[in-house]
């Protein structure tokens, strides 16, 4: 099969990258079930990179039905090691307006449906979480952003993204409480990606992209989604330089990645012991600590 050390996720609003060429189509199968949409292989300037639309290229799939495992395994399948997760954010904070990037380096957790773990089944393992972000990989990713001097876009480094279950969007309170968190962002997919890339030592940044400011401003009206799209086609455009540029910086300079070691101290199972089934269904996972 291809590989590709550096993996996209494209979220709302980016189903596809224009500048990839020599691309292939690739349908991986996984323990954990089909990813979103065929995984899309193909040349970024001259790097090899795997492209996946997160709801699927005609956008089919709710934040709750979203194939997390079989979308993160799929990627590690592939030999990626460095993920950027594009994503459609509503603003939480005044200075972060429609159309800027936030670089998350933080998560709040409020989904309540989804499945955040490959463990289980007779192997328990406790990644460290305190850092979800890989710190090094936003660095660069904050770098492509400054580098490119994107007109009416700013850059904001650091910032907590609160993932919320959905489909439906924040009530004023919700919106006005994550406010009181000091959240920056709000979304509906990240955290239970960035857990997942984390238990496949696989280095997770998220490229935040606002569109709206959510519920709680007053001279703004409440999201909607006619309000996302019109953003978000802009914002699409933008996301894909700023990905070019990153895959560019990450392919020149590979940044080391706390990630890339995550399951060192996390495995509390004596592996002699864990099921021959699991063994083979995490395989890809544990092989380096067998
Ligand atoms: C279209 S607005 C809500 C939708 O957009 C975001 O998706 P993604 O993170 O994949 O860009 C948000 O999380 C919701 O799923
Ligand atoms: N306001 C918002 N809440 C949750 N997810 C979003 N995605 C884009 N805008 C959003």
């Amino acid at each position: 099969m291809a590989q590709a050390k550096i993996g996209i996720i494209g979220g709302s609003g980016l189903y596809k990258m224009d500048a990839l060429k020599d691309v292939e189509e690739v349908h991986v199968e996984t323990p954990f079930g089909s990813p979103s949409d065929a995984l899309i292989l193909g040349t970024l300037s001259g790097t090899q990179v795997a492209f996946l639309a997160r709801h699927g290229r005609n956008h089919t799939l709710l934040p709750s039905e979203l194939p997390f495992r079989a979308n993160i395994y799929a990627m590690k399948q592939l030999g990626v090691e460095y993920l950027i997760s594009a994503s459609a954010v509503g603003s939480l904070k005044e200075e972060a307006k429609p159309l800027d990037m936030v670089v998350p380096d933080q998560f709040i957790d409020r989904t309540k449906n989804r499945v955040s773990t490959f463990f289980g089944e007779g192997i328990v393992a406790h990644i460290a979480f305190g850092d979800p972000i890989c710190g090094n990989l936003a660095g660069v990713l904050g770098d492509a952003i400054a580098s490119l001097n994107l007109p009416d876009v700013n850059l904001h480094r650091g910032g907590t993204y609160v993932c919320m279950e959905g489909p439906a969007f924040s009530t004023k309170a919700e919106s006005h409480l994550y406010r009181s968190w000091g959240a920056t962002v709000i979304g509906m997919t990240n955290l239970p990606e960035a857990k997942l890339a984390k238990e496949a030592e696989i280095a997770y940044a998220t490229l935040a992209l606002v569109t709206d400011y959510d519920c709680w401003h007053s001279d703004h009206d409440s999201v909607t989604v006619e309000m996302v799209i019109a953003n978000l086609q802009r914002n699409a455009v933008n996301a894909q330089k700023v990905i070019q540029e990153t895959v560019r910086r990450v392919s020149e300079n590979p940044p080391s990645s706390d990630a890339h070691s995550a399951l060192k101290y996390a495995i509390l199972t004596n592996l002699e012991k864990v099921p021959t089934a699991t063994k083979q269904k995490l395989g890809l996972l544990l092989q380096k600590y067998f």
